[in-house]
Formats: C-alpha cells, structure tokens, sequence
C-alpha cells in the first residue's frame, strides 16, 4: 500500500561522537514496534563487528519505521543514522541529501562539541529543518538548560521547546517521535514525472548482487522497469524493490516519489552503480541528473601489501567491493621494492585508515602489511612544473626542488577552560600557528589554530585526549597549502633502503624523529641470525643508528622433554607469528615495526 506522500518522513540524527545518535535510534524502532522487543540488541543498527566493538557508527544505515502519532494518523519514517567521527563526514552528507530534516541529539552533560557544530552545519547547508534534541537528561552531571541555552545562542536555532530526553531509559522519547512529525517537513516530489532517485548507498549481496539505496525525488520504479544510471549509461532490469527494515529487506510493489528504499536489478559491476548517481527510466529518462555529492577527496594515503604476495588479487577484489560501500576510499597499484605488489589507498583521515584496514583483514581474511600514513605534499620543480606526492618514494631529489609545500588545516577544538594550557602546548609542539579563542560559555572554550596536516595525521587526536584527560573534541577543515622545509627520511636496514619506511617530515623535526624511529624499529624488529645495523638518513647523510644484536630465539629451550608433537606445537607457533613478517632484504620485519614510525609521543 502506497502510504500518501504528506505521511513520509524522511530524517537522520546527527550529533557529535557518543552523544547518543545510535541510542535514540533503538528506542525509537522499539517505540514504533518495529523490531519485536526478544529481537532488541544494543545499537540495532550498527551492524558491522567493527560498530559494535568500538561502540561507534561507521557507516549511515537507514531503516523504514511505521509510527502512529497521536492524532491517530500513521505515519512512514525512514531514519538514517550516521556517524559522528570527522572522518566519515563524508558519509553524513550523503544522508543529508536524501532528508528533509534533522535530529539533533547533544548530550545534556557535554553540550556542543566540535562536530556538533560541524553536523549541523552540514545540515543546514542542505537545506534541512533542525530538531534539537537534548539527550542523557538521567545522568548526574546533566545541565538541560545550560545546552539549551548553547544551542540557541552557538547554533542559533530555537530550542526552548527540545524534548529532554534519555536515550537509555527511553524517557520522553516519544515527545522526539511526535516532534518527527510535527516539525519536519514531508518530501515533496511528483509521481507522474520522469523517475529521478538520488544513490545515496551501495551494498554487496552475493545473491541480489549490488544493492543500491535511493531516495526517489520524482516519479515512479517498479520491478520489471529498465533503470539507467545517469552518469555510466548502464542499464539494468529491477528485478526486485522494497524498504529497508532493521534486519531484513522488504519487498514493495514500487517506489514513488518521497520514498527511501532499495533497488535489487542484478547489477554486477561494482563500478555501475556509484554512490551519488542519478537513476531514471530507460523508457522515460529524466532531461537533468540530481546534483550529486560534494566529491570528497582523500587527505591522508598508505600503502597497502598483502603480507603473501599471492593473494595480491583477493586484496584488489576486496578493496573494489568495499570501495562500492564507501566510495570515499581510493587505491591504485603500486609496487615497492621492499614489499612487492600493492595499493596506494587514500582515506579521509587516520580513523578511517584504520578501520579500512581492520575490515580487510577481518571481513576479507587478509593478513597486511600498510605503509607510514603521509599527506599530499605540492612540490614546485626547478623547471617550473607542480608535482602532487602522496608517496615519500617519490618525492623528488632535493638538487631538483624550488618549492615544498605542505597542506595545512584550520582545527577548532573545543576543551574546558583548564586544559587550555595543555592545548596550546600540543598545537604548539605540532607546528601550529595560534588564530583565536572564544568562550562557549563561561567554562569552556573554542581554540581555533592553523595546523599542518602532517601533524595531525601523527597521533594529534590521541595526545590530545590523553593531554584533556578526553574532554576535548577536535574538528579540522583543509586549508589549502603553506610552503615548508621538507626532508625526505630514509630507513636502511642492514645497510639497504627499504622504501616503504620512507617519510617525510619537517626538517626541525627530522633529527629528533630519526632518532626516535631508529629506537622503535630496533624494539619491533627481532634479534635476527647476524647483526642487523638500523640506520636514519637524509640524502646519503645518516643521522641516527641503532643495532639489533644477533640471535636466533630458540623456542626449543625450555621443552626439554622428548614429547615430539610439543615440539612440533611450538614450532608451528613461532612460524605463524612469522606470518606477519617480511622479509626485506636480509632482514625479517614484522608488521609493528611499519606501524611504530607512527606511534612516536614527542
Ligand atoms: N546515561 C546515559 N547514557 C546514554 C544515553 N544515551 C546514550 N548513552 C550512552 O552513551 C554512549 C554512546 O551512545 P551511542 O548511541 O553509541 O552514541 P552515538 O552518538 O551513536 O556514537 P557514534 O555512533 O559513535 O557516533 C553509549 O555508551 C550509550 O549507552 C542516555 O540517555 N543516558
């Protein structure tokens, strides 16, 4: 049944981290009896391993509620949740397209934080109609009209009339599903005209094949009806259409204008069906795409190697299907010496790196091997020619360069007044450049600094939640490029450059690094059968040494009994923790020793 078109809803909830987006969101399924209470989990909706893990959303999922308001009338809600990390901005802003509003949840106990602001803003640029909602009114340190006060007189939106709410207890949650309806605008759009549905989505099933999400604009797709993607021509048959509840797909007769929901049309190729491509009728197609999305551009770039060389295909198969469900991860081949066939990925910041990784290696039952992050330097040559490097090898002989520039990036963090100290004190150690402070309200304040990207992409987030004892949050927006002296670090092992150790830093900051990685590579890198030299150099001059001292660990010495199969056992242990090693050269490196030359506290 085609539920009217002024009964739609279509929403996300924004907030800043652990403000409670994905909280509100299970109360609310369970409010509208959408998942039978048995079924419940904690954050329904982030489905990923990963999510659940690390208690954070990933990626944006949408779900189609049923609510009954209470002028008796049902209503059709299609809820996207989206994360709350700088880093997967990108995702928020590919919900926002398909909604006409916005919840936005902040913490009664914290008040705004740095993506907070960044979320609304976001919002707001698209056009949509802002709830506030303040969430956690249950805890201790809860200050309601302190937040209200924040939103109206920071954001400037009205807030006297939020829902104060608890996410966890479900307290006053219904005054949020009431306000769904009350204050965000149904979608407009017209039936009759050309078929025109925003792909805000793209999942992989190995039965339906590519399962694309759209919010239809205009018209109308029933199965059976020949789609074509705007932007590759590619057309394709709909084999099947529906909404998207909790755990299941459920198949409806057609999408009309206003809707969220999926298409099935045994799409094959993951390149078909880009996220942010217009879909229209082959029959009837529509004279102008949607405009797609902001095309976001990776900032920060490592290599990725399959730790056996072998399954050098099954990591580009991996990277092409996940790159479908997030298509703001870029890769292309590279080779190095050290480290044989691999990709150059780039990421929108080091959170995403990692979890990028972490799915290749759990999702995909890849062992890897990544590469130092670096950022994107713009180099001017002697002959007046601008190079982009995103990989230290490449980076030109110094004989060759007029110009080094580095990317920097305009960062607002957000702290209590106390730990100012501390911030400026990191900002500064980071190369930062001081622009202004304002107060939030009487305790806390908002330090705005021009960093290098370099910096940040170095653990910045984690010194500076262990500097703020975690009250501080963090939000940084590119800021084009400032020159720089820039040196290119060399690694040699065993008196051999291993290329993927490569990096660029700047040249006040290479010696103490230098010394800093030799030290850390020489605790990462096993005693080996000879004596392993590690070395730092800049051009040919080394700046720093260390030695690994020879040594094979014989795991053998405490079994003295004869037992043959414990032998064995032990032998087997040692050689899978091999697994993770590389050879380099003459050398043995495990996987912790590329990592290390991140993890440096300066
Ligand atoms: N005391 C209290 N805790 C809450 C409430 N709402 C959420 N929490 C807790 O706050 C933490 C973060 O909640 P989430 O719902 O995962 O936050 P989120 O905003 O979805 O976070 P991301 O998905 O990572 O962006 C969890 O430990 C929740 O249990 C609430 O109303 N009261």
């Amino acid at each position: 049944m085609q539920i009217p078109r002024d009964h739609i809803r279509n929403f996300c909830i924004v907030a800043h981290i652990d403000h409670g987006k994905s909280t509100l969101a299970d109360r609310m399924l369970e409010n509208t009896n959408t998942v039978a209470l048995r079924d419940m989990e904690d954050q329904i909706l982030d489905n990923m391993d990963l999510e659940r893990e690390r208690g954070i959303t990933i990626k944006a999922h949408a779900v189609t509620l049923n609510y009954t308001a209470k002028d008796g009338e049902t209503y059709l809600f299609n809820l996207i949740d989206t994360p709350g990390h700088v880093d997967f901005n990108y995702e928020v802003s590919r919900s926002l397209a398909a909604c006409e509003g916005a919840i936005l949840v902040v913490d009664a106990s914290q008040g705004i934080e740095a993506q907070t602001l960044a979320n609304t803003y976001l919002a707001v640029d698209h056009g949509l109609d802002i709830v506030p909602v303040v969430n956690k009114v249950d805890l201790p340190a809860a200050d309601p009209d302190r937040v209200i006060h924040e939103v109206e007189n920071i954001i400037g939106i009205p807030a006297q009339d939020a829902p104060r709410i608890s996410a966890k207890t479900g307290l006053n949650v219904d005054q949020v599903l009431e306000q769904v309806v009350t204050h965000i605008p149904p979608p407009e759009g017209d039936d009759t005209k050309p078929l025109r549905a925003l792909i805000f989505d793209s999942v992989y099933d190995s039965y339906k094949g590519v399962i694309v999400y759209i919010r239809v604009m205009d018209g109308t797709v029933k199965p059976g009806d020949i789609i074509r993607m705007m932007a590759t021509g590619a057309e394709f048959n709909v084999v099947e259409c529906g909404v998207m509840r909790p755990t299941f797909l459920e198949p409806t007769e057609g999408l009309y204008a206003g809707d969220v929901g999926y298409i099935a049309a045994s799409i094959k190729t993951i390149s078909d069906a880009r996220v942010g491509d217009t879909v229209t009728l082959a029959s009837r197609p529509a004279g102008e795409p949607l405009p797609g999305y902001r095309k976001v551009n990776p900032m920060v770039f490592c290599g990725i190697y399959p730790a056996d060389g072998a399954k050098y295909p099954d990591l580009r198969e991996a990277l092409e299907k996940l790159q479908l469900n997030d298509a703001s991860l870029s890769f292309e081949p590279e080779t190095s010496v050290a480290l044989g066939f691999g990709f150059r990925c780039g990421f929108l910041g080091l959170l995403h790196m990692e979890i990028i990784q972490e799915r290749l290696e759990r999702e995909y039952n890849l062992d890897l091997i990544t590469t130092a992050p670096s950022v994107i330097y713009r180099i001017t040559m002697n002959d007046g020619s601008v190079v982009y490097i995103d990989n230290p090898t490449n980076y030109p002989d110094p004989g060759q360069i007029t110009m080094a520039e580095e990317p920097v990036a305009e960062a607002h963090i957000y702290s209590p007044n106390e730990y100012v100290g501390n911030i400026m004190e990191l900002c500064q150690e980071r190369r930062g450049v001081f622009k202004d402070m304002q107060y939030i309200d009487t305790d806390r304040v908002d330090i705005h600094y021009i960093l290098p990207l370099n910096e940040i992409v170095y653990d910045f987030f984690d010194s500076l939640k262990s500097r703020t004892k975690g009250y501080a949050s963090f939000d940084y927006e590119l800021a084009g490029y400032e020159k720089s002296q820039l040196v290119k670090l060399d690694i040699l092992l065993n008196g051999e450059v291993v290329d993927a150790l490569s990096f660029i830093v700047h040249a006040d900051k290479a010696y103490t690094r230098a010394r800093r990685i030799a030290e850390k590579l020489k605790e990462h890198i096993p005693r080996q059968l000879f004596e392993v030299p590690i070395q730092a150099a800049i051009g040919g001059k080394i700046i720093a040494r260390e030695t690994v001292k020879a040594l094979r660990k014989d795991v053998l010495a405490k079994c003295y009994g004869g037992d043959i199969t414990r032998k064995k056992k032990l032998l087997e242990k040692q050689k899978e923790g091999k697994k993770r090693m590389r050879q380099l050269g003459s050398v043995e490196v495990p996987q912790e020793a590329f990592m290390a030359v991140l993890k440096l506290d300066d």
